[in-house]
């Protein structure tokens, strides 16, 4: 900190201050969230990783109006998942490398006037001259194409990535449930995502995505408050039945495996390795789940004192530095599995 000090503080750490409420019902809150030219649900978007998102997935949440991201790591399935997407008329939506073989598919999707109306350039150090070159590439031949680049840690990351073109920048280093990079690297935004995602949306002129370190729905709320437009969720959203991975049981209690995109159950070899596999409780219906999530968000607009999410933006907020669970933050995660259980 010697050369920039500046406080940081994370999800556990704020509580977000109420207001007068101006609605009869919290039905009436619009939880609506716009990105690029299509309109969502709720501004909530399941990871693009392989333990959390498949084809049937992504195909249930197309039709049912949420964001989705296709995860990367069945890269020969690309170009048939998107004309697939396209003949139901529903929103394509893909994750790339930079790799020979992603530039490779952007050619057959140019060639054959395949659109994916979203594109996301998803790689570990998203700050890197092949992020630029290939947002650059995907502009060049996919012009309409919204792209989303990242993953980013800092405010020069949010310019020099939105100056190379990207439509969005999706910013967290190492606060995944899955991740291991904070302990194998000493880096990253763990333990102060919150404060990370208010210094990139302060230099951000295009959307954020806060990225990694959800634990609960009010962390959502707290995101936009500190400038996410988009929040993207692993662990919270795993262990459901639409999830991919069978359920196992042990000792009577159900569960289901997560795992992260780097680690050695998904690359199948011990390298670069910055992920690690949990098991997550086994919480049924993800439908139930993303309802949950929409209810919650419409409770926290009636706090904000609004009717749409932009009111949670200029909310105030207090920092109580490590206080709201009392230490029982595994306490929570764990009803709140429950209760969809
Ligand atoms: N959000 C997060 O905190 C993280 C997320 N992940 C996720 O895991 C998946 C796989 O990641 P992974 O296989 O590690 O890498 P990627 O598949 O993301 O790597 C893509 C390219 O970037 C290069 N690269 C990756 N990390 C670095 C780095 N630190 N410095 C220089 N070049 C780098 C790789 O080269 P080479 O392999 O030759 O080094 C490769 O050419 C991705 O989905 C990623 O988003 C991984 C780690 C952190
Ligand atoms: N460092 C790593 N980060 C990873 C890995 N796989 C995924 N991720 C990131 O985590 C979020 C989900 O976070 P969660 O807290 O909601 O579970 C995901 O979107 C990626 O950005 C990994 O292997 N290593």
């Amino acid at each position: 900190m010697e050369n920039n000090p500046f406080s940081v503080f994370d999800y556990e750490d704020i509580q977000l201050i109420p207001q007068k409420c101006i609605l009869e019902h919290r039905s009436q809150a619009d939880t609506s969230a716009q990105l690029g030219s299509h309109t969502f649900k709720i501004p909530v978007v399941p990871a693009n990783m392989s333990s959390i998102i498949d084809e049937k997935l992504a195909q249930w949440l197309a039709k049912n109006n949420y964001f989705y991201v296709m995860h990367r790591f069945e890269p020969d399935k690309r170009l048939a998942f998107v004309q697939k997407m396209q003949e139901q008329h529903l929103i394509a939506s893909i994750s790339v490398g930079v790799q020979p073989h992603d530039y490779q598919l952007i050619d057959q999707l140019a060639q054959q006037q395949l659109i994916p109306e979203y594109i996301t350039i998803d790689i570990a150090h998203g700050y890197a001259k092949t992020v630029a070159d290939m947002i650059q590439y995907i502009k060049s031949k996919l012009p309409t194409t919204f792209v989303i680049a990242g993953n980013i840690a800092t405010a020069d990351a949010v310019h020099f990535l939105e100056e190379a073109g990207a439509d969005a920048t999706k910013v967290g280093i190492g606060p995944g449930r899955a991740c291991i990079t904070k302990i194998k690297t000493g880096f990253g935004t763990a333990g102060w995502q919150l404060a990370a995602i208010r210094l990139c949306a302060k230099a951000a002129r295009k959307p954020i995505i806060a990225d990694g370190g959800i634990r609960t729905n009010g962390d959502i709320a707290k995101s936009l408050r500190f400038g996410a437009s988009f929040v993207m969720i692993g662990s919270l959203l795993a262990g459901h039945d639409e999830n991919p991975g069978e359920i196992l049981e042990r000792n009577g209690q159900k569960f289901k495996v997560y795992y992260g995109s780097a680690s050695a159950l998904q690359k199948k070899e011990v390298k670069n390795i910055e992920g690690k596999k949990v098991i997550v409780p086994y919480k049924g219906s993800l439908q139930a789940t993303l309802k949950e999530m929409q209810e919650d968000l419409q409770s926290a607009i009636s706090y904000a004192g609004g009717t749409q999410l932009s009111d949670l933006r200029h909310v105030n907020y207090v920092v109580i530095k490590n206080s709201i669970y009392n230490g029982d933050a595994a306490v929570i995660n764990h009803d709140l599995g429950n209760l969809n259980s």
